[in-house]
């Protein structure tokens, strides 16, 4: 409104790999009065009252207690996407900050990419490209196969929103779908895109050509893949995983694929982000790496900045905010 102050909102910075993109900020500026981090330390005395807000686009700023301390006006924390395992909740809670994420808005591109990782894997794409674009090698080489998508058996790890769009994709494909969930199994999303419920994990690790991880990461699932599940994948079968890295037993994934205990993996996430340039996996040529681009196309990453943007008026309003994120 005219004459009142814009709401205070912390962000980290604007633009480079992590940044708030600059149109993202101009549109942002219209509502909100953006503090970078940058700004914040270099005149905290001044603003530390006056933030009531924290954009945090993928996972920055970093949210520490004494951040916290700092801040006594705080009221929401907006975070982008749908995965909270960078914030402490009951951290926050115990300073009275909300916390919301953009989950619906993120689903179909996660899924898509999903998809993507499982195709360019099978079908070797990255290599095809280097053969296709190299002078010095054969063109057809003879022996160089991939393995077929269509009729293969894909077993998701995690049936939320984005594990059931990759099941509507998977169907799509004329694929056999094996999905387990920890929680909850749902008789009626599972009859609408044919899936199969698998109790136990290990029946489905048997079972699949393709393994997708689609999980949340929490203490339950923190290397929910290690060495003894790989074993029990297929030497046929590839990974996936679009969730988060620390779902999986890095070294132990690293061993596997060196000892062909399974085919490939395709990652869209690792830990650390990015990986040292030395590190085993980039040298792997069963592995294709993506850094992390789940959501990013311009039209998520512009619904998400929406989502954020209304979740950070509700919290500021009193209003319910969409997509709180409940303890
Ligand atoms: O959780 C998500 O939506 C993305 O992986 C970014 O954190």
């Amino acid at each position: 409104m005219e004459g009142q102050e814009l709401p205070y909102v912390l962000i980290d910075c604007i633009g480079g790999r992590y940044g708030v993109y600059e149109d993202h900020a101009e549109f942002l500026e219209k509502h909100f009065h953006l503090i970078t981090m940058k700004e914040y330390l270099e005149n905290k005395k001044f603003l530390s009252k006056k933030i009531r807000a924290i954009y945090m686009w993928y996972h920055k700023p970093v949210i520490k207690e004494e951040l916290l301390q700092s801040l006594p006006n705080l009221k929401i924390v907006a975070s982008s996407g749908v995965g909270i395992d960078h914030l402490d909740l009951n951290l926050l809670s115990r300073y009275g900050v909300k916390v919301s994420n953009t989950p619906f808005v993120v689903s179909t591109d996660t899924a898509d990419l999903g998809m993507a990782l499982m195709l360019a894997s099978s079908r070797r794409l990255v290599e095809g490209y280097q053969i296709a674009v190299s002078p010095d090698t054969e063109y057809f080489p003879a022996d160089w196969l991939g393995a077929e998508v269509s009729g293969a058996t894909l077993g998701i790890l995690g049936m939320g929103t984005i594990g059931y769009k990759v099941a509507e994709r998977a169907k799509a494909f004329e694929m056999k779908i094996l999905y387990h969930n920890r929680n909850q199994r749902n008789k009626e999303e599972e009859s609408a895109v044919g899936a199969i419920y698998c109790k136990k994990i290990d029946d489905l690790l048997q079972q699949s050509d393709f393994v997708l991880l689609s999980v949340n990461l929490t203490p339950q699932t923190h290397k929910l893949i290690g060495k003894r599940e790989l074993e029990l994948m297929k030497p046929t079968a590839t990974l996936i995983n679009i969730s988060r890295g620390l779902v999986v037993d890095q070294d132990a994934l690293v061993e596997a694929l060196q000892n062909k205990v399974i085919k490939a993996a395709a990652l869209d996430v690792t830990y650390p982000e990015p990986l040292p340039r030395d590190h085993p996996l980039l040298k792997l040529k069963n592995v294709i790496i993506t850094p992390h681009i789940g959501s990013a196309t311009k039209k998520t990453r512009r619904l998400m900045m929406e989502n954020m943007m209304e979740s950070i008026q509700a919290g500021l309003t009193g209003l319910p905010i969409p997509n709180e994120v409940l303890l």
